[in-house]
């Protein structure tokens, strides 16, 4: 059986180095072929392999998508802008994406969405296994404690993070609004300061914490009057992620159109 051809986007980054990683580990069953980096970066023209500490490859990082040599499918986890411009890309070369960039506004999930009546894309905000067995713990809190305890998500991130509240906190806040019935944008509250009153029923609050190296934590609290439950992740290893976006990588090539996300990679819906 051919391997499946990979495109890395963003390669020197935190996650880009993991996902070389990722896919040199896959082994038989996949092959980095093709690596991008911002055309301004000073590793255009390097070999991708060595960038991730795995050894040459003999492929070297090319500074737009366009310049890539062919492939199955791109793991993109950039920024918002360089993301649609790839997926664009891959539409017209008719190849699939697994897109893991956060901190795209409603409009640009519109166009990924759009992109994917073109061709097979799993979108997801975390690709860990945990964070997506949380997405299905949150629904059940939600049934029984929803409509009484005080909703709060917390999340804590590393100082480079430019994106808040996280990607995981908003589809967290997007699951428990999802079994309230009830719209995020809504119910959302994601600042707080000064005098602003007591807490108003029904809403979920986010706060966001950005430190030093921290990997990715959440919690999920519900809190009523004489006890909470707390439902909590803590990532201590980018490789959780890029080993979760090689798995949906491989899921893809059963699909030719169609918006996916993890779950439906985990068979958790
Ligand atoms: N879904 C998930 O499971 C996860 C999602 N993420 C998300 O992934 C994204 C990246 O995170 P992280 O790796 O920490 O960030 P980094 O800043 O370390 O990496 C992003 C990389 O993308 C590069 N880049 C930016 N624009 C372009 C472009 N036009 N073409 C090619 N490369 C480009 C950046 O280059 P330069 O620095 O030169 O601009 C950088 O190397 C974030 O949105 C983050 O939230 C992160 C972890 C898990
Ligand atoms: O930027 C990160 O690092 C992460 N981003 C994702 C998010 O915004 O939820 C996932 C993970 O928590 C790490």
């Amino acid at each position: 059986m051919s391997k499946l051809r990979i495109a890395v986007a963003g390669v020197n980054g935190r996650m880009g180095r993991c996902l070389v990683q990722a896919v040199t580990a896959a082994g038989e069953k996949c092959e980095l072929v093709a690596a991008t980096e911002h055309p301004e970066s000073s590793v255009i023209g390097a070999d991708a392999g060595e960038i991730a500490g795995v050894g040459r490859l003999g492929v070297a990082v090319v500074p737009s998508l366009r310049d890539a040599a062919a492939f199955d499918v791109l793991i993109d986890f950039t920024r918002p802008q360089s993301s649609l411009d790839n997926l664009a890309e891959c539409v017209s070369r008719k190849s699939k994406v697994v897109l893991g960039t956060t901190g795209f506004t409603d409009e640009q999930k519109g166009q990924i969405a759009e992109f994917a009546k073109q061709t097979a894309v799993v979108f997801a905000s975390n690709f860990s296994v945990g964070v997506n067995l949380v997405f299905k713990l949150l629904e059940m809190a939600t049934r029984v404690m929803g409509d009484y305890s005080d909703i709060e998500v917390v999340e804590a991130h590393h100082r480079h993070k430019v994106d808040a509240p996280s990607g995981t906190a908003l589809s967290m806040g997007e699951a428990v609004a999802r079994a309230l019935g009830k719209n995020l944008n809504d119910i959302a509250v994601k600042e707080r300061n000064g005098i602003i009153g007591e807490r108003k029923p029904g809403t979920i609050g986010f706060s966001t914490i950005r430190a030093g190296d921290i990997v990715g934590e959440h919690t999920v609290m519900f809190a009523d009057i004489g006890e909470r439950v707390e439902i909590s992740h803590k990532a201590s290893s980018r490789m959780t992620f890029a080993n979760g976006a090689v798995r949906a990588a491989q899921w893809l090539s059963d699909r030719t159109t169609g918006l996916f996300n993890m779950q439906d990679v985990l068979n958790l819906k």
